[in-house]
Parts: structure tokens; C-alpha cells; sequence
């Protein structure tokens, strides 16, 4: 096959504020294949190296080296340190293969945004018809958060779910909080979803032990980046949620093997790639997510736009 790449760089519209600090620009590179009779398939490798991922750099320095025409072979021998390269080559490869479209199955989650803006935000997705909402949490003061989450939930119709995510920024105490407002929460309002990554990677002991103390649910993220990571957890007795972000986690393959092979509860979740990298996410997404639940890659009115031929964004780079 023909291998050829092109990188970008994209500025967010709204930088994005996480406890990992403020996301500006997105970098990543999109890959054409194209194989003896023709057919043409597209990739994306968007690493996100503060999540686990290999660097955009470490991705470009291994296009580098790769001759311009590669084997099936080549993509199947990518290095595991390497997965958001795996990602982008192996979904390139499929779309050469397989019907790139994305079952219609799928619901969304939206992104609000973080703090008080939250509150004047949920009216409007509401209306265009999101009904699960994402919510950063460790941003900033705890007892602040803490006031605006129970006026959001309070404000949130009945029918609407509520993802928390810390980003791994909270102190085991100020996680005790949380659960402690969430737990009593739940007994009376269904509304709140899953609290995702309360603490750091290296805590994985102490979520554990927060899983079992207290009734909402955890979902790991930071702590699942990459395959490997996902099988260490699994083999130390997770059994909560998982958060997949298929653009980084590594080979869509063998992702399918494990998710099918140990029956996981998933939610798939973009890093912000483009409408390449989001395509074979979301096709993923849709095989693989066992109770149906929203997949957080931006609101469902993306979707048309992300039907469009990978081509043309080929042809803007
Ligand atoms: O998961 C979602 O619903 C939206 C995506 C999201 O929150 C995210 C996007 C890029 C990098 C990290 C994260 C995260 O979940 O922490
Ligand atoms: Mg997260």
C-alpha cells in the first residue's frame, strides 16, 4: 500500500479547562492508504501525551522513518508505546477494507462547560435534544463546585444524566465529599450518572477502595489510557466502569478482543480528534458498548458534518 501523511494543528474555539490545565491547540496527523486497485483509506493519530499517549512528535518521527509504501505487516508490528499511531494506522487499513459508516445507534453525551457557565448552557442542549451532560470537576474551589452541582442537578430534568469527571484532580478527602454529596443524592434523584477518575493513575488502590465505600459509580479514564493500562486494571479486579478513548488506547483489534473477551461496561469518548480519528472511534463505539451508553464525542448534531469524506480534509492540509 501507498502510505502517505499530512500533520495539522487546529486551535479550539473554547480552549478547554481540565485540572490538567488549559488545552489550546490540537495536534495531530491524518494517513492516506492506498492499496494496488485503488481504494483509498483514512487514519487519524491524535496522541494526547499528558493522557498517556505517545507525543505528537514521537508520532511524526515514526512517519518519518516508514518507507512510502507499507504491508499489512507494518501496521500489525506498531509498538504498544506507539498507540495512537496504532489507532490511526489500523483504522486507516480497515477503512481500505470495510463500509465506513457509523451505525445510527449511538447517543451522545455534551460537554458543558466548566463552573457557573454550566447553568446557563444545559437549557440549550436540552433543546436540541442532548439528555447526558458532562461536567469537569477540581477546577476550582470544592465548596463552590459543590454549591453549583447541586443547583445543576436540581435544575437538570428528571429525565437527564450526569457525568462528573475530575480528572484525576481531587485529594482523597475532597473525593470523600463528593461521594459523600453524590451518594445522598442518589437515593432520591437518578440523575447523576458516574463520577469519573476522582484520583491520580498511581491511586488506583485507593479508587478501589472509594468504589466499594460508596454507591455512585466510578469510571476510570486517565487511569485506562492505553491497552495495557486496561488489562492491568481489569486484572486487579475493576469491575466499574471504563472509559475508552479509542484514538489513544492503542490497536482497534485487539481492543475489540479484550472488550468482547471480559464483557467490560464502557463509554467511549473522543480526544478531540477530527471527523477521521472520530469516525472509526464512534464505529468502535457502536460494536463495542455493551449498555448503550452516551458516548461522549461532542453533541449528536456533529454527526451529519461527520459523515463528509475524510477526502476533504485531506485536500485543506
Ligand atoms: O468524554 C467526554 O464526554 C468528552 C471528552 C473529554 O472529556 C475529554 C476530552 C479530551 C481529553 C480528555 C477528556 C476527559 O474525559 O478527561
Ligand atoms: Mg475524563
Amino acid at each position: 500500500m501507498r502510505f502517505e501523511y499530512r500533520p495539522y494543528r487546529r486551535s479550539f474555539r473554547q480552549p478547554l479547562q481540565t485540572s490538567h490545565g488549559l488545552w489550546t491547540v490540537r495536534e495531530g496527523i491524518i494517513l492516506r492508504l492506498t492499496d494496488d486497485v485503488g481504494r483509498v483509506g483514512f487514519g487519524e493519530i491524535a496522541p494526547l501525551s499528558w493522557f498517556g499517549s505517545e507525543r505528537f512528535e514521537d508520532a511524526i518521527e515514526f512517519c518519518q522513518q516508514l518507507p512510502e509504501v507499507i504491508s499489512f505487516d507494518t501496521i500489525a508490528t506498531i509498538p504498544a508505546h506507539l498507540s495512537a499511531c496504532q489507532f490511526g494506522f489500523e483504522s486507516a487499513q480497515e477503512m481500505l477494507t470495510t463500509d465506513p459508516t457509523i451505525p445510527s445507534k449511538l447517543t451522545y453525551s455534551a460537554l458543558l462547560p466548566t463552573g457557573f457557565a454550566a447553568l446557563d448552557r444545559w437549557q440549550d442542549l436540552w433543546s436540541q435534544g442532548d439528555r447526558t451532560f458532562k461536567w469537569k470537576i477540581g477546577v476550582a474551589d470544592i465548596e463552590d463546585e459543590i454549591q453549583l452541582f447541586e443547583q445543576l442537578v436540581d435544575e437538570l430534568p428528571a429525565k437527564a444524566l450526569l457525568r462528573l469527571d475530575a480528572n484525576a484532580g481531587l485529594t482523597f478527602s475532597q473525593a470523600e465529599m463528593w461521594l459523600q454529596r453524590c451518594d445522598s443524592l442518589g437515593k432520591t434523584d437518578p440523575t447523576l450518572e458516574f463520577l469519573e477518575q476522582p484520583l491520580t493513575v498511581s491511586q488506583f488502590g485507593l479508587i478501589q477502595e472509594l468504589s466499594r465505600k460508596y454507591s455512585t459509580p466510578l469510571a476510570l479514564d486517565e487511569s485506562v489510557a492505553t491497552l495495557d493500562q486496561l488489562r492491568e486494571c481489569y486484572q486487579k479486579g475493576w469491575r466499574g466502569i471504563f472509559v475508552i478513548k479509542p484514538a489513544i488506547v492503542g490497536s482497534p483489534s485487539q481492543l475489540r478482543k479484550f472488550c468482547r473477551e471480559n464483557a467490560i461496561d464502557t463509554v467511549f469518548s473522543s480526544v478531540f480528534e477530527t471527523a477521521i480519528g472520530q469516525q472509526a472511534g464512534l464505529r468502535l463505539a457502536a460494536e463495542l458498548s455493551l449498555k448503550n451508553r452516551a458516548v461522549g464525542f461532542g453533541t449528536s448534531h456533529w454527526f451529519d458534518e461527520l459523515m463528509e469524506e475524510g477526502d476533504r480534509l485531506w485536500q485543506s492540509l
